[in-house]
C-alpha cells in the first residue's frame, strides 16, 4: 500500500483508466502545501537513466519496497535515455529469446540472472512513470517520490509541485481552490503554452498515455477554446520569435514587443486557469519590463501579483518567494522616494 498522505484530508484511491490518484476528502484551500516529501529516488544532473538501477540498489529495503510498489507501465518508453545494452535486454524479455539465447544475453549484456534482469527493467519503468522534474534545482534534475508520485497529471492542474533547495524536499501546493471529491493533479510538463498535439506527444513518450483532461478534450467547448487561445499564443509567439533583432537591441521598440508577448501569455494562462509558478514567472518579467521602460506602477503591480501568486505555490520559506518580495520591496520604495519628483511633473 502507498504510505498515507501528510493530510487526512485526502486519499490515494483507484481512479477509472488512471491507476491511483489522489482525492481530496474535504474542500482545500488554494495556497495549501498538502505534501512535503523528500525524494526516494533521484538523479542528479551528471547523471542519466543509465543510472537509475544503481541508485536503487542503494535503497534500504523498506524504501526499495515503496519504489516497487509504484506503477510502471513495463513500455518500452520506459527506456527513453537509456543505453543500447538495456534496450537489447528490453527486447529480449518482450519479444522473446529468438534474438539470442539466455547464454548470451548473460554474456553479452551482463546480466547475471533473467530475474535481474527483469527487475532492472521495472525499476527503469517506474522511474519514467513517476519521476517528476525538479526544475531548477542545482544538483538534482528528476526524483520519484513515495507518495506525490500518486498524483495523476491534468494539463491544467490544481496543483504544482516545487523542489524547495534548503530543505531538499518537494513541497506540493493547492494552486486553486480544491472541492471535496475533486482528484488534486499536478502538470507533469512545463507549462509553456503548448498546443494539445505537442503535449500529447510529450505526455506519451515521457510516461506513456494518453491524456484525456478536460483541456485535451475537443470535443467539449472547454477543450476548444482553450487549443483556440493555445494556438493563437504560439502564432505571438512565432511573431515575437521572428521580429527578434529587426529593432535595436535593447532599445524601447523590443522592450515593447517583449513586453507585449509576456502579456500575452499571462492573457492566455489566466484564460485556461493556469495558475502557479510559470503564471508569477510572467508577471515578474513584465514588471521587469515595465521598469524598464518607466511604467513604475505598473511594475510594481505586476511584481504585486507575481509574489502573490508565489505565495501560494511555493510557501513563503522558499527563496524564489524571497527574492521576488525584495523585488516588490524595492519597486515600493523606489516609488516612494519619486511620489513627490511625479507629483510635481503632474503639477
Ligand atoms: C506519477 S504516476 C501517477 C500515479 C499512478 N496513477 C499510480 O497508479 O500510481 C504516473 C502514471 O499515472 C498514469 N496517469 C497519470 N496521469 C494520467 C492521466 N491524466 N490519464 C491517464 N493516465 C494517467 C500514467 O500511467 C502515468 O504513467
Amino acid at each position: 500500500m502507498p504510505p498515507p498522505p501528510r493530510l487526512p484530508s485526502l486519499a490515494v484511491l483507484p481512479l477509472p483508466n488512471r491507476g491511483l490518484g489522489v482525492i481530496a476528502r474535504t474542500p482545500i484551500p488554494r495556497g495549501t502545501r498538502i505534501f512535503s516529501e523528500h525524494p526516494l529516488l533521484a538523479l542528479r544532473h551528471d547523471q542519466d537513466a543509465s543510472d537509475v538501477y544503481a541508485a536503487s540498489r542503494l535503497l534500504t529495503q523498506e524504501q526499495r519496497a515503496v519504489l516497487m510498489g509504484l506503477s510502471g507501465n513495463g513500455a518500452e518508453s520506459s527506456l527513453e535515455g537509456v543505453g543500447g545494452r538495456e534496450r537489447r535486454a528490453w527486447r529480449w524479455l518482450h519479444v522473446g529469446p529468438r534474438l539470442g539465447t539466455k547464454t548470451e544475453l548473460m554474456r553479452l549484456w551482463k546480466f547475471p540472472t533473467v530475474r535481474r534482469l527483469k527487475r532492472h527493467m521495472a525499476v527503469l519503468s517506474i522511474f519514467r512513470s513517476n519521476a517528476f522534474d525538479l526544475g531548477n534545482a542545482a544538483t538534482w534534475q528528476q526524483a520519484v517520490f513515495p507518495t506525490i508520485s500518486r498524483l495523476n497529471h491534468a494539463c491544467v492542474p490544481n496543483a504544482q509541485g516545487n523542489f524547495h533547495e534548503g530543505t531538499g524536499k518537494f513541497n506540493v501546493h493547492t494552486i486553486r481552490d480544491v472541492q471535496e471529491g475533486e482528484e488534486v493533479t499536478l502538470n507533469y510538463l512545463q507549462e509553456v503554452g503548448m498546443v494539445r498535439n505537442a503535449r500529447r506527444e510529450k505526455l506519451s513518450k515521457g510516461y506513456g498515455f494518453e491524456c484525456g483532461c478536460p483541456a485535451c478534450d475537443l470535443g467539449m467547448e472547454r477543450g476548444r477554446v482553450g487549443e483556440k487561445r493555445r494556438v493563437e499564443m504560439q502564432r505571438t509567439l512565432g511573431e515575437y520569435a521572428r521580429g527578434v533583432g529587426e529593432g535595436q537591441p535593447g532599445g524601447v521598440g523590443e522592450k515593447e514587443k517583449e513586453l507585449r508577448t509576456f502579456e500575452a501569455f499571462i492573457e492566455m494562462f489566466e484564460g485556461e486557469g493556469i495558475a502557479g509558478r510559470e503564471l508569477a514567472a510572467m508577471y515578474f518579467e513584465s514588471s521587469r519590463l515595465h521598469k524598464a521602460l518607466g511604467n513604475h506602477d505598473e511594475a510594481l503591480r505586476c511584481a504585486d501579483k507575481g509574489l502573490f501568486i508565489d505565495e501560494d505555490c511555493l510557501g513563503t520559506d522558499h527563496a524564489i518567494y524571497q527574492t521576488g518580495r525584495e523585488t516588490v520591496e524595492a519597486l515600493r520604495s523606489l516609488a516612494v522616494s519619486e511620489g513627490p519628483l511625479r507629483a510635481v511633473a503632474a503639477g
